[in-house]
């Protein structure tokens, strides 16, 4: 089997301090996306699943890349191959999506969904043509789910759901989807 080509994926996902239920998918779809060669990218800090994400990448031996955001910046990380700071909010969400090869959504609140319907909506749009993956994990999105195959289904969405963002119940299946993608592509 070849080596997948590496990406710099982007990981949407909660800063907060969560229970067993999230931190371990999350710590699984960390190391694969290191023993893979991938970079993170991300919000830069140093809390929660964020803290997570970075110390499961590193492990499996990928690189850090965090944009923090200038009211944030006593969070962020300071082991880290890259930091960035943006102005504010909007610039870092640019600038996250911009230095990404593809999007993966974990278990979050509302800054992670502000994130996440960001990326859907500049794809709706045809302003983003990198995957977007909403990983599932504990069935955490299922609410979410049924609201956007409602927006597909009554003809809220110009374009079908299904090629806005893929669905996966697995860290293994998110990066099997975007590994695949990006052959595709490339
Ligand atoms: C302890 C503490 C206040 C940590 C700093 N907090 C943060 N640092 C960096 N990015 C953040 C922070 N909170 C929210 N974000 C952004 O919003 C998302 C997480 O927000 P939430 O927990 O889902 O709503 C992350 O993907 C991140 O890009």
């Amino acid at each position: 089997m070849t080596a997948p080509t590496p990406m710099k994926i982007c990981v949407f996902l909660s800063a907060s301090d969560l229970d067993e239920r999230y931190t371990a998918p999350t710590r699984e779809f960390a190391e694969l996306v290191g023993r893979a060669g991938h970079t993170l990218v991300w919000g830069g800090s140093d809390a929660g699943l964020m803290k997570v994400v970075a110390d499961g990448v590193r492990a499996g031996g990928g690189r850090l890349s965090g944009f923090s955001v200038d009211f944030l910046r006593q969070f962020a990380r300071a082991d880290v191959d890259e930091m960035t700071v943006a102005k504010d909010l909007a610039e870092r969400k640019a600038m996250l999506l911009a230095a990404a090869d593809a999007v993966v959504v974990l278990a979050g609140g509302l800054g992670t969904l502000d994130e996440a319907t960001e990326a859907l909506e500049l794809r709706k749009h045809g302003l983003f043509d990198k995957p977007v993956v909403l990983l599932n994990t504990a069935g955490f999105y299922d609410g979410l789910i049924l609201q956007l195959r409602r927006m597909d289904e009554e003809g809220f969405l110009p374009v079908p759901l299904a090629d806005l963002v893929f669905i996966a119940d697995t860290g293994a299946e998110a990066l099997a989807y975007l590994e695949k993608t990006t052959r595709l592509a490339g």
